[in-house]
């Protein structure tokens, strides 16, 4: 206990002679001189200091923005920070969905990476204002100093950093507060407000736990969104851009739109909602290329209906109404006025959009398109390369319907399952209606009622089917018959005019020159 006592009272001693020497070295030395001295001590301390520190400041650059390697490393920092940090600092950063805590000024953690031990502290200096600085707060400069033995210099500047950046940037992305973004048509751009995406927060509970599909297509998909997803180094190799194109197409109601939400909750990627018929031209749409951000989904709904893309040339009929159209404004107006006027975006710009030389930029981009109709899309919008994965969405399987009635009543068996599965195999219906009669419309409703509901609405499907499809086959049988009825007129007929004319040759060959008219 005595020899501790004594270390610290020479310790005290030896540090107040040293800030006694320091005060006259500061007081004594004109600056200049005290400058070069610094130096040698620095220089000399070096040979015998075995540690390397590096500076990563807060604010860096002519416009002292804020640098993103601290931002990655307060990030990365925040776990270790958070279990072993005596002082805590909690900031609300931009974009972030909690929180962020980083340990407060002038405290340290130790980190290890590959057996190695390294110390970092979060530094402040404050120094006097300057009197030509705009700012009436002191200068506050922060940055993260690394401390490390000089002998792992390699390994540190080598791998460390980047694995630092990296880790700090994946927790940023988790953390971060997802967008859906849809594009200001083209005339609302103003030099004053070029924003071209209006943007809210992304909050679709919508997760492939509770879409309706057959189990191994869902595996499939979520194996290749991953695969995607993790794919960077694969895409650089093969020399392919980093993006991936989805087909969904099914009849309306089949989740189309549930899945693309699910994706974007799986991969945790923004969306952007482009509506095709507001952009004004091909490079408008190039312009929104470009200001979509890396990790996004961009989705075009009902490719089909959004302009004219079937790829197919106008009729003459179509040519001449639409040179009525424009001619005649009272027409125009009746075909949908406005609305009809405006995008002049062509099947080649969209096929450019998708994989021309700017799609390449910024990369980890996912687009889908979905359609209600695909064969009414040009086959070099959806060829392979650039619509990667077609998905067909179609009726409930009772697989779906399994998952609708954990999801909507929380059952997972039920003895009524069986019947429901019986009619679900002989009829269609969309997961959209089969979640309707599953959702409880009142207290009262328990599963059974809702079960019993959607099997009524089943067999009324079933019966509908076949009452239609008896009226078809109606239909085709009298078409047939009034086909066969009018073939038979026909042919008698054309026996009719055969005998007539074969009756007009006999009585010329018998002279009598008068050219009768047969009516
Ligand atoms: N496969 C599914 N799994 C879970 N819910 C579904 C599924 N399909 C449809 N639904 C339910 O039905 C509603 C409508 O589905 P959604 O909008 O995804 O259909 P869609 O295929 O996009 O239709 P449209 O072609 O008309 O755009 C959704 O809100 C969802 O609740
Ligand atoms: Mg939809």
């Amino acid at each position: 206990m005595a020899t501790v006592l004594e270390m610290w009272s020479n310790l005290g001693s030896a540090m107040a002679g040293l800030m006694f020497a320091w005060a006259m070295f500061k007081q004594y030395f004109p600056p200049q001189l005290r400058r070069h001295i610094e130096a040698y001590v620095h220089k000399a301390v070096g040979y015998v200091y075995p540690f390397i520190h590096i500076k990563f400041p807060e604010f860096a650059g002519e416009r002292l923005e804020r640098c993103e390697a601290y931002s990655a490393i307060q990030n990365y920092l925040s776990a270790s920070s958070t279990a072993k940090a005596k002082r805590l600092k909690a900031e609300s950063v931009k974009d972030s969905q909690s929180l962020v805590l980083s340990m407060d000024d002038n405290e340290e953690v130790v980190d290890e990476f590959e057996g190695v031990k390294l110390r970092w502290s979060s530094c402040l200096i404050v120094s006097e204002k300057s009197p030509f600085s705009f700012y009436n707060s002191s200068n506050h400069r922060r940055f993260y100093s690394l401390t490390f033995h000089r002998s792992h210099r390699d390994l540190i500047t080598g791998s460390y950093i980047k694995h630092v950046l990296v880790k700090g940037k994946a927790v940023a992305a988790n953390n971060r507060q997802r967008k859906l973004f849809t594009n200001n048509p083209g005339s609302g751009w103003h030099y004053y407000k070029a924003t071209k995406w209006s943007h809210a927060t992304f909050k679709h509970p919508s997760t492939f736990d509770t879409l309706a599909m057959e189990p191994s297509k869902k595996r499939e998909i979520m194996n290749d969104l991953l695969k995607f997803k993790r794919g960077k180094e694969y895409y650089e190799r093969i020399g392919k851009a980093w993006k991936r194109g989805y087909l969904l197409y099914g009849p309306p109601g089949t989740g189309k739109s549930t899945m693309i939400a699910a994706m974007a909750n799986f991969l945790n990627y923004d969306v952007y909602d482009l509506e095709l018929t507001t952009v004004k031209d091909n490079s408008e749409l190039r312009n929104l290329l470009i200001e979509t951000s890396e990790k996004a989904i961009i989705v075009i709904e009902d490719i089909d209906c959004s302009l004219d893309l079937t790829g197919q040339r106008k009729t003459k009929k179509q040519e001449k109404e639409d040179d009525e159209e424009k001619e005649d404004p009272v027409k125009k107006l009746a075909k949908g006025g406005e609305e009809t006027k405006g995008s002049k975006v062509t099947l080649s710009g969209l096929l450019n959009f998708i994989d021309g030389l700017w799609s390449a930029c910024g990369g980890e981009r996912i687009i889908v398109f979905t359609t209600n109709f695909m064969e009414k899309l040009d086959p070099a919008l959806i060829r392979r390369g650039r619509m990667d994965k077609h998905i067909e969405m179609s009726y409930c399987c009772f697989e779906g319907f399994k998952v609708l009635a954990r999801n909507y009543l929380g059952v997972e068996s039920h003895p009524l399952f069986a019947t429901v599965r019986q009619l679900l195999e002989e009829t269609n219906m969309t997961p959209a209606d089969v979640a309707e009669n599953l959702m409880p419309k009142s207290d009262e409703e328990d599963e059974d009622a809702c079960l019993e509901g959607l099997i009524k609405a089943l067999e009324k499907a079933k019966e509908d089917a076949r009452k239609k499809s008896e009226e078809e086959e109606e239909e085709a049988a009298a078409a047939a018959a009034a086909a066969a009825a009018k073939a038979t007129a026909a042919g008698a007929m054309a026996e009719k005019e055969g005998q007539q004319k074969s009756s007009e040759g006999n009585q010329e060959n018998g002279g009598s020159g008068c050219g009768k008219e047969v009516k």
